[in-house]
């Protein structure tokens, strides 16, 4: 296998006047985690749609270990789709096989690979129920186990997480883990931020169709502005006002949390805070996924 990282090359689409893609583009690589975050309408199921192949775009492309995507290779992507796609009226354990199959799988690696999948996640109970009558959690791992049971080299899933009870995510964020260690291409979008953050190597923010942040959490904090809470009781307001590029954002007690542009000189700030009187604490906080969403989906309405 040589780069086998699936890329999403300036992919845009419209539906009728509804712009859902403008020149999209990201990769995930092989063996890692990637997560995709966006509002409602941002433009995330397109975009997995189209990666699937499911979906054409009206231009740009998809490639898989630098080729274009073809039939070929869409059977060895493993989808979970939104919308779930499993037949209600079909026993889980037959169904498995039968999507096994399909992908390719002989009968006994199909059975196999049901038995494996079953169990690993939970469902080995099930296997000899209709679909239809699973909680919508267990229909979930299923839809995980359908997505996975041909051994897929790349794993594009809608949403996988919605509606998980805690446990279930547990299984669920191990098994993903998983198979990006086994060196496959794994994305996933979702709205729980926390656990995208706790989870993922790197994480796209698409914002109207256009990806507006790519990159590890680390690498999103360094694009944005510095903030650092000092603790300086003695200090009177105003003790910054001599600082180029320092806001103060806010108090909290004794402590002030400060804003600092780029490239300015965090030495400058202890040397005033110092001279007001004692410091209790000078430190950067680092702000998490959910207030580096925020900050980006909301520059959306000053823009
Ligand atoms: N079949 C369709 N016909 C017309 N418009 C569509 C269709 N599917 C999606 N859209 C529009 O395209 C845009 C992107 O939708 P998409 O479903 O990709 O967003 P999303 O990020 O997956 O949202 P969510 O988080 O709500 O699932 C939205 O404006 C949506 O209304």
């Amino acid at each position: 296998m040589g780069d086998a990282r699936l890329e999403i090359d300036r992919v845009s689409k419209r539906y009728g006047d509804v712009v859902a893609l403008r020149e999209t583009t990201f990769d995930v690589r092989a063996g890692e985690l990637f997560g995709f975050v966006g509002s409602n309408g941002a433009g995330k199921t397109t975009t997995m749609r189209i990666a699937l192949g499911v979906l054409a775009a009206d231009s740009g492309e998809v490639r898989w270990d630098g080729t274009p995507i073809t039939l070929d290779t869409r059977r060895r992507i493993g989808y979970m789709p939104e919308e779930r796609g499993l037949y209600p009226k079909m026993k889980v354990g037959e169904q498995l096989v039968y999507l096994a199959r399909l992908h390719g799988l002989s009968a006994s690696d199909a059975e196999r690979s049901m038995l494996d999948w079953t169990e690993r996640l939970g469902v080995d109970g099930r296997r000899g129920d209709d679909v239809q009558n699973l909680s919508l959690g267990n229909q979930q791992r299923v839809q995980l186990a359908a997505a996975l049971v041909h051994n897929p080299d790349i794993l594009v899933l809608d949403e996988p997480f919605s509606g998980l009870d805690p446990i279930a995510v547990e299984v669920m964020s191990k098994v993903l883990l998983e198979k990006a260690a086994e060196g496959i291409p794994v994305v996933f979008s979702s709205h729980q931020l926390e656990l995208v953050e706790r989870l993922c190597d790197r994480v796209g923010i698409i914002r109207g169709g256009e990806m507006v942040a790519v990159g590890t959490v680390d690498e999103l904090r360094s694009g944005g502005a510095v903030e650092m809470v000092v603790d300086a009781p003695r200090a009177q307001p105003g003790w910054t006002d001599g600082i180029a590029g320092v806001t103060v954002r806010s108090h909290d007690g004794s402590r002030t949390i400060l804003e600092l542009t780029n490239g300015v000189d965090d030495q400058a700030v202890l040397t005033a805070a110092l001279a007001t009187g004692p410091v209790h604490e000078f430190s950067r906080r680092r702000p998490s996924l959910t207030e580096l969403y925020r900050n980006v989906v909301t520059q959306e309405d000053k823009a």
